[in-house]
């Protein structure tokens, strides 16, 4: 069903690629994370979005040709790429990068990001229902305001809203919103991009977040690994974050090394991986494209779809 690349079959197809990074550039995406290395983002995510770029010309040449065989105009569409995976493997990363390559491909096209993140229903309602230590379960998304919102951007409507989801106090802002506003691609990143708890009530047709996406990537990785990496992301956050007192975990901003790890530990274990292996690696097979990743990130093997 998948056609795999591993890393050195990978990488040679950068060989066709005529865009190198330039210096301004490369201290550009140095900026989203510095530790993702630059031959990584050379070898691995400059290929897939010269990949990408292929597709979203395709479908636009599609749309051109049908409004020419109907003699009609049907509105520009944004192309959608949706990044699913669990939480702490590298989703908002893997975003940020293909968002900065892809808007340099020719044409310059606007990439737009939105993440899931922001449909979690506020917490006074997790509370209410019993869901705070679900966060990230399929149950604790406003799912059909999600769906609402994509089917809004895929009927061509050149502004859209979606609510915005703030790590830093744990919540939703009531007064934030975010603009999509005529954007040529749209990136949607969340872990539940893939899952099939769709919208509308039993008797009513059911649509799927998947249903709006055009092409879905499933970033992968070992437990063990994605284990150790939200750990440490929770250490950084101790000492960065935690800090603010309007932080929501600002309890935590004094813990030693020790009791953060154990605290690490126990949420990565009572609720993300819980959520990882219930409800997150079981979409993996739907995906067209699955990054395999190794330790320090670096990504081993791409498996495509072959349709
Ligand atoms: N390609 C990468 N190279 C190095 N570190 C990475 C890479 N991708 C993610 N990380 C680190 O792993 C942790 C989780 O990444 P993040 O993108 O926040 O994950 P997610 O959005 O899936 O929760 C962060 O500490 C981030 O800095
Ligand atoms: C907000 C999240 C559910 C991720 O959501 P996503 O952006 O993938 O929709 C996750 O980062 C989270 O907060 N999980 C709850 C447990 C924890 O604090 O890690």
């Amino acid at each position: 069903m998948y056609i795999t690349y591993e890393r050195e079959d990978w990488r040679r197809l950068r060989a066709g690629i005529s865009l190198p990074l330039t210096e301004g550039e490369l201290n550009k995406l140095r900026g989203i994370n510095e530790n993702i290395s630059l031959d990584e983002v050379e070898d691995i995510y400059l290929p897939l979005s010269r990949l990408l770029n292929l597709y979203v010309t395709g479908k636009q040449d599609m749309y051109n040709m049908t409004n020419s065989f109907f003699g009609s105009h049907i509105p520009k569409v944004p192309y959608m790429i949706g990044i699913a995976g669990s939480v702490a493997v590298g989703k908002s990363t893997t975003s940020r990068i293909l968002q900065a390559l892809l808007a340099r491909w020719p044409g310059h096209p606007k990439v737009d990001l939105v993440t899931t993140d922001g449909f979690l229903y506020p917490n006074h309602i997790l509370e209410q229902r019993g869901l705070m230590k679900r966060k990230g379960f399929p149950e604790s998304y406003d799912i059909q305001r999600l769906i609402r919102f994509l089917a809004d951007i895929k009927s061509g409507r050149p502004e859209v809203t979606a609510p915005v989801y703030s790590h830093l106090v744990y919540d939703i802002l009531p007064d934030k919103i975010q603009v999509v506003h005529e954007p040529d691609i749209v990136i949607v990143e969340g872990l539940n991009i893939l899952q099939t708890k769709g919208s509308g009530k039993r008797s009513m047709p059911r649509l799927f977040v998947s249903d709006f996406i055009d092409f879905s990537i499933y970033v992968d990785a070992e437990e063990k690994n994605i284990t150790e990496w939200y750990i440490e992301r929770f250490h950084k956050l101790c000492q960065t974050a935690f800090q603010d007192p309007k932080s929501y975990f600002h309890r935590y901003a004094n813990l030693s090394p020790q009791q953060a790890d154990r605290i690490a530990r126990q949420i990565w274990t009572e609720i993300n991986a819980v959520n990882l292996k219930k409800n997150i690696l079981p979409t993996k097979v739907r995906a067209q494209l699955i990054l395999e990743k190794g330790r320090n990130h670096s990504v081993y093997q791409i498996k495509c779809r072959k349709l």
